[in-house]
């Protein structure tokens, strides 16, 4: 059983009267990937940057290795905020030796550093070039590199797959799945779900600012609803209507994927499919993570204008829009890289719209 590297315990973050997450916790093991997915607004990068302490919590507390995470432990943490964080006009070789010898490397383990993840994503030919130059996949190569230049013991990248082409992609799962080999706990945010399913040990559900479900995808489909695979071919198309508890998903020729509610029997949608002539198969699936997600947000979502959402601090909903430097919201971010946000932001890529 893998021990907790980084935990998260009891969290909570309002902004103004908003509270944007509330009574977080959950761990990240040695080696494992973790994906920490949600709809739009639903407390991710909130989570993440506490974690990092770019935020201090309201409540709550992170931890490392079971010690509360001070700056040397997050000197240790590779990060790629949301907003990004990269100078635009500098060269991207030059950056990476910059940000490996500001986490304490010395000038030729930085310059070694930078060598290795430039070739090792697929970066050496753009090393010269100033970042502003480069597309915007290839400056979240260049992100990652940043987060991964002064080897860092535990990774949390906020949508790291956003607006990368399929090679990329493979490149940036390939080395998750390596630093997570190499016993590193890497977290990332992603609404490319059928990703998550491929890539993740374990998952994260946030709506609403709370965890509401975590675990492998094994563990979060025990409570849904079963699916069946049916392939009766002699059978017409409303073989199962009337069938109590029994939902029809969807047909392709002869194969029928249904949904069976709690209770509903198994043995008679057999003896309805037999009643058809021979059944060519009868198979118990689970469901994939998109569909579990749905159907956990949908039974457990918290509505927006859920008053216990809301923390009483005085303030106008809304108002005072700023991170914990006091700075309005965009103005003047700063990531724990000491670069300016916003700097090569890259496409965003969230809708989940082309897994639903
Ligand atoms: N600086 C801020 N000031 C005020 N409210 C904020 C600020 N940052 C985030 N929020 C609010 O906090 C809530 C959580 O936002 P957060 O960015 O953590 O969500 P997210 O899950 O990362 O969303 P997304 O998937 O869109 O990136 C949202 O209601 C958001 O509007």
């Amino acid at each position: 059983m893998a021990v907790p590297a980084l935990e998260v315990d009891g969290v909570r973050k309002s902004y103004g009267r908003r509270r944007a997450v509330d009574d977080m916790t959950f761990d990240i093991r040695a080696g494992e990937l973790f994906g920490f997915v949600g709809s739009n607004g639903a407390g991710k990068t909130t989570t993440m940057r506490i974690i990092l302490g770019v935020l201090t919590p309201d409540a709550g507390e992170v931890r490392w290795l079971g010690r509360p995470v001070d700056f040397a432990a997050r000197r240790q943490f590779g990060y790629m905020p949301e907003e990004r964080g990269l100078y635009p006009r500098m060269k991207v070789g030059e950056h990476l030796r910059y940000l490996g010898e500001l986490h304490g490397l010395s000038p030729a383990a930085a310059r070694a550093a930078a060598g290795r993840w430039t070739e090792r994503l697929e970066l050496s030919s753009y090393a010269s070039e100033e970042v502003q130059n480069l597309s915007l996949g290839n400056q979240q190569r260049v992100q990652l590199a940043a987060a991964l230049v002064h080897g860092p013991k535990a990774l949390v990248l906020d949508e790291p797959f956003s607006g990368l082409d399929p090679v990329a992609v493979d490149v940036m799962r390939d080395v998750l799945a390596e630093r997570a080999a190499d016993g590193v706990p890497v977290m990332f945010s992603s609404h490319q779900l059928s990703l998550v399913e491929r890539v993740c040990d374990r998952v994260g559900i946030v709506d609403g600012g709370r965890l509401i479900a975590c675990g492998t995808v094994e563990e979060l489909s025990e409570n849904a609803d079963r699916r069946l695979l049916v392939d009766a071919p002699e059978a017409g198309e409303d073989w199962a209507a009337g069938l109590a508890g029994v939902e029809v998903v969807s047909r392709e020729g002869s194969r029928t994927r249904l949904r069976l509610a709690k209770g509903a029997d198994d043995q008679r949608v057999l003896h309805a499919a037999l009643a058809t002539g021979p059944v060519a198969a009868f198979v118990t699936e689970r469901p994939p993570l998109t569909e579990l997600y749905r159907d956990l947000v949908t039974r457990t979502g918290v509505p927006e204008e859920d008053p216990a959402r809301t923390a009483d601090t005085g303030a106008p909903a809304g108002a005072g829009r700023t991170t914990d430097t006091g700075a309005p919201a965009g103005a003047g971010r700063t990531t724990d890289t000491g670069a300016p946000a916003g700097a090569g932001r890259t496409a965003d890529n969230r809708a989940e719209g082309g897994e639903r």
